[in-house]
């Protein structure tokens, strides 16, 4: 596993782009399956900061981020979050994925501000482009793809839940869910924008970002950035009923399909990665831009006492 880390972060910041593995339509992955085998009913496999479950008779992995205190994407959270990937996309038994949380009522919190703050260039261009291949590999997946967003998720943990194919989550209005970039007096990149434009629809985008809102769940809901709110227990019954809906269609129609919605946006960061690591390490260097990271910070650590 420590090899497998290793080698896909040297893959990641050495040469540039990735190669997104079977990004192109998949043929009916579970019809390759032999006929007559027996299927082990689950298998596992966990790193530090991210536990899989793979259910190999539904065909369908549940993901679980596990690094406390707040599930915050770091550069180790997000090289593991792209091996998972990358090890489910691979493994035709798995058709389908369920990303949610183990830490309780925290989804995600979002890009780890530590990563951003007082580092080098060299640093913000490796952490940067692991944001990007995360983007990438998840928009691109050709598995079904739910968020089960059991807790708050800010920015980039929003980010996650928008780049599935449907999200759940809890109903409970302490819960929020939005890109809030702006409130931190940075700026949300365009693929970001896009994501949630293809969400949520431009004129809800355009408002949420320019004032960097966060949403309790019932409002969320209201504005579109989740499909379904369902009370917390019922959360994992709902899961497996709607991916249930998911993969009842044939595998191919629906990879083609999401391939055609989402290729153009897709399409724009590939072409323009550099470009956007350059405009990302720029803007994060300037000194009004730390200024204000280190005054979020010490907001959040001032908030408790
Ligand atoms: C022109 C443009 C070109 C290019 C683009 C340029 C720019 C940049 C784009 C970058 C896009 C950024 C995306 C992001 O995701 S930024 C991160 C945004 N996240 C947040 O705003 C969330 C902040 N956190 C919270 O609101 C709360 O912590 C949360 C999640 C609601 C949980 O609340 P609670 O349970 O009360 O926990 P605490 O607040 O006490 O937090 C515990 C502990 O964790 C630390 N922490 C929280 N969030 C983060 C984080 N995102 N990164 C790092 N650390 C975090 C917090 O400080 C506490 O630490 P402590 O040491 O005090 O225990």
């Amino acid at each position: 596993m420590a090899a497998a880390a290793a080698t896909l972060a040297r893959r990641i910041t050495r040469s540039g782009v990735l190669p997104l593995c079977r990004r192109l339509p998949v043929w009916g992955r579970a019809a390759r399956r032999p006929p007559g085998l027996p299927l082990a009913p689950c298998r596992a496999f966990s790193n530090k900061k991210i536990q899989v479950d793979m259910n190999e008779s539904s065909g369908v992995a549940t993901m679980k981020f596990k690094s406390p205190p707040v599930n915050s994407l770091n550069l180790d959270f997000l090289t593991e979050f792209c091996i998972s990937l990358e090890k489910l996309e691979n493994d035709r038994a798995c058709r389908g994925i369920i990303i949610t949380s183990a830490i309780p009522k925290i989804f995600s919190s979002g890009l780890d501000i530590t990563e951003m703050c007082g580092k080098s260039t060299e640093h913000y261009t490796e952490f940067w482009r692991a944001v990007q291949e995360m983007w990438l590999r998840l928009y691109s997946s050709n598995m079904v793809t739910l968020a089960v967003v059991n807790g708050s998720s800010p920015a980039g943990g929003c980010l996650i839940a928008l780049s599935c194919d449907y999200r759940i989550m809890a109903d409970n209005p302490k819960y929020t869910i939005g890109l809030n970039e702006a409130q931190l007096g940075i700026v949300a990149p365009f693929w970001f924008k896009d994501t949630f434009v293809n969400v949520v629809g431009q004129r809800v985008a355009e408002r949420s970002l320019q004032l960097g809102s966060l949403y309790p769940a019932p409002e969320a809901l209201k504005f579109g950035i989740v499909d379904e709110l369902v009370p917390e227990e019922k959360l994992q019954e709902k899961a497996t009923a709607v991916m249930a809906q998911w993969l009842a269609l044939p595998d191919h129609a629906r990879q083609i399909t999401k391939s055609m919605m989402r290729k153009a946006v897709l399409d724009l960061l590939v072409a323009h990665r550099e470009e956007d690591i350059k405009n990302f390490t720029s803007f994060v260097s300037k000194e009004s831009i730390q200024k204000s990271l280190r005054m979020y910070m010490e907001m959040l650590k001032k908030k408790k006492s």
